[in-house]
Formats: structure tokens, C-alpha cells, sequence
């Protein structure tokens, strides 16, 4: 068992190298391309849906045997072909250059593994079994999917923008924003059955955040 460590990573207009063109490096691709990559794939054969996004111009597609040079200027890389030893050396290149790889057939061999993802707006749920399991992780990944709907992302965004008003209206570290902070998580579940009745809940957001920032503080000892 190894302990991985969970980070959110921004890897927005950074380069991430994938080598191999089949399912498991498409699977790859996308996730990367949700997160705004640029994304460089090297393989012989690529799945149609790698071509497309090729034609697109979404990825750079190099349809030739892997080279480390294709590593340059790479932040993150992908080892993800059906042969052993090419993975093995693309594993080898990367670290021989200290980057982050990922081994789609030998994870033992990188430094990361992949999670399975669910991701409404600037909600991200990632579920992993340390490789013990991946069709349990897909699973638990469904089971949240149908759990948290996308009225996530609505419920996010006016929830960003309203902390960032509160943010900006309070003194750091008063008694007023930690009071605001709270109150406006407790809007929460008022907030998403709004969202969910498909009303607007704008301006009863306003209305929250005037009570927030204007309601007298409570008196020591009181609730
Ligand atoms: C370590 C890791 C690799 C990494 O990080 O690259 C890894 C490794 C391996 N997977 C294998 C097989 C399968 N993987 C899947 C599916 C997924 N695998 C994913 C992640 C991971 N898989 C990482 C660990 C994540 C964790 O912690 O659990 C998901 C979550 C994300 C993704 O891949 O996008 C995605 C679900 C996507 C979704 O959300 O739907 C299926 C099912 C299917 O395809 O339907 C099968 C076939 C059934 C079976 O074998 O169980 C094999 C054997 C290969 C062989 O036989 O040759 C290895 C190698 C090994 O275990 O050594
Ligand atoms: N991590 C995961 O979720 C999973 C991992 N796997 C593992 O991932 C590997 C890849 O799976 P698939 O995508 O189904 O394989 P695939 O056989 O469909 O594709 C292999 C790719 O490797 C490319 N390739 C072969 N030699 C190359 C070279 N010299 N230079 C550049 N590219 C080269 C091929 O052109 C092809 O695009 C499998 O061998 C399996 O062990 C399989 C299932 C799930």
C-alpha cells in the first residue's frame, strides 16, 4: 500500500506529454484537456477521437515511435502503450528529466495515479483506491455523480461570488467575516432548493448577504 497524497493541481497552459494513441490514452487526453492543458500525444495509431481533437487543433498528435526529446518542456507525463519496455523507458526519460509521470500498465513505476473524476463547475470529486481497485473507484464515482447533480455548479459560483463580497466587505480576521462565513454556509441548503425549484436565487443571495453583513453581532456568551 502506498499512501498517496491528494492535490488539486493547475496544469492550465502547461504541456502534458501522453505516449500511446488507444482507449487508456484517450481517457488521459480528456481529463487533461478538462483541466485546459496543452496536450502533446505521441503514439503510432490514435483513436478516432484522438484524431478529431487533432483536426480540431485541441492536442498536438505525433504519430511516431517515442523519442525523450518528445519530454521537452513537458510538466506532466503519461506512459500509457501496450508495450512494457516502451513504457518502461518513457518512465525512465521523465524522471531522468524530473518530471511527474504517471504508468498506465505499471503504476508502481510513477509518481501518480489517476483517479476516477466527477466534476461539476468548480466542484471536483475524485475518488482512488491505490490501485487496488480501479472498477471501485468508477463506481464510487457514479454513486456521487448521482448524489451532487449539477446543480453544483450553479450552487458554486454564487457561493464563490458572495465569500469573495464578504471577503471584501470585512476586516481579515474579524469577529463580522468569521460571523458572515458561517451564515452564509448555513444559506446553503436554502440556496440549492432554489437552484433545484429552478428559480433564481440572485437576489435572495443579496438579500442573504445584506443580513449577513449588516445582522448585529451576537453578545458574548449569547448564540
Ligand atoms: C493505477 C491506475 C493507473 C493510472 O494511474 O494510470 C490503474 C491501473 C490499471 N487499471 C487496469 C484496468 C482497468 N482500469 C479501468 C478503469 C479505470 N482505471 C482508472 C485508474 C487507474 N487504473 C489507476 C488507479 C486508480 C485507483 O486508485 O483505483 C480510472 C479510475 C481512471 C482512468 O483510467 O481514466 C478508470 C475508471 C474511469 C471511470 O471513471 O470510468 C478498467 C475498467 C474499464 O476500462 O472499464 C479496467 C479493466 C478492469 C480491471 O482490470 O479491473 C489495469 C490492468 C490492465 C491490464 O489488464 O493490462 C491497471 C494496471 C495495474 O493494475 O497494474
Ligand atoms: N490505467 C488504466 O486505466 C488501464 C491501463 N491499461 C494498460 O494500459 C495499456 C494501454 O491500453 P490501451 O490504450 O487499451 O492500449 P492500445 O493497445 O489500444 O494502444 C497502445 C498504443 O500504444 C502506441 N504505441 C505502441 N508502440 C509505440 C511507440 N514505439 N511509440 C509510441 N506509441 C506507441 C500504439 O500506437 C497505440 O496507440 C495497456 O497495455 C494496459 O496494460 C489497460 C486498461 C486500463
Amino acid at each position: 500500500m502506498r499512501p498517496f497524497y491528494p492535490i488539486l493541481l493547475d496544469i492550465s497552459d502547461q504541456l502534458c506529454v501522453v505516449i500511446g494513441g488507444g482507449p487508456v490514452a484517450e481517457r488521459r487526453v480528456s481529463g487533461l484537456l478538462d483541466a485546459h492543458a496543452r496536450v502533446r500525444v505521441v503514439c503510432l495509431t490514435a483513436t478516432e477521437r484522438l484524431q478529431q481533437w487533432a483536426a480540431m487543433g485541441c492536442i498536438e498528435l505525433r504519430m511516431e515511435p517515442f523519442q525523450p526529446a518528445h519530454l521537452d518542456d513537458a510538466m506532466l507525463v503519461f506512459a500509457a502503450t501496450n508495450e512494457r519496455a516502451l513504457n518502461e523507458w518513457v518512465a525512465r526519460s521523465a524522471k531522468e528529466r524530473n518530471l511527474l509521470v504517471n504508468v498506465a500498465d505499471a503504476p508502481e513505476q510513477g509518481h501518480f495515479i489517476v483517479p476516477s473524476v466527477v466534476r461539476r463547475g468548480d466542484l471536483c470529486l475524485c475518488v482512488g483506491t491505490g490501485g487496488q481497485q480501479p472498477k471501485l473507484a468508477a463506481q464510487i464515482a457514479d454513486e456521487l455523480a448521482e448524489r451532487y447533480g449539477t446543480e453544483y455548479e450553479k450552487l458554486l459560483q454564487l457561493l464563490g461570488k458572495l465569500r469573495n463580497e464578504i471577503l471584501s466587505a470585512t476586516p481579515a480576521n474579524s469577529p463580522l467575516r468569521q460571523e458572515a462565513l458561517e451564515r452564509l454556509h448555513a444559506q446553503t441548503p436554502k440556496l440549492l432548493a432554489m437552484i433545484r425549484a429552478g428559480l433564481d436565487p440572485e437576489q435572495e443571495a443579496r438579500a442573504v448577504l445584506n443580513y449577513l453583513l449588516h445582522q448585529p453581532l451576537p453578545k458574548e456568551g449569547q448564540q
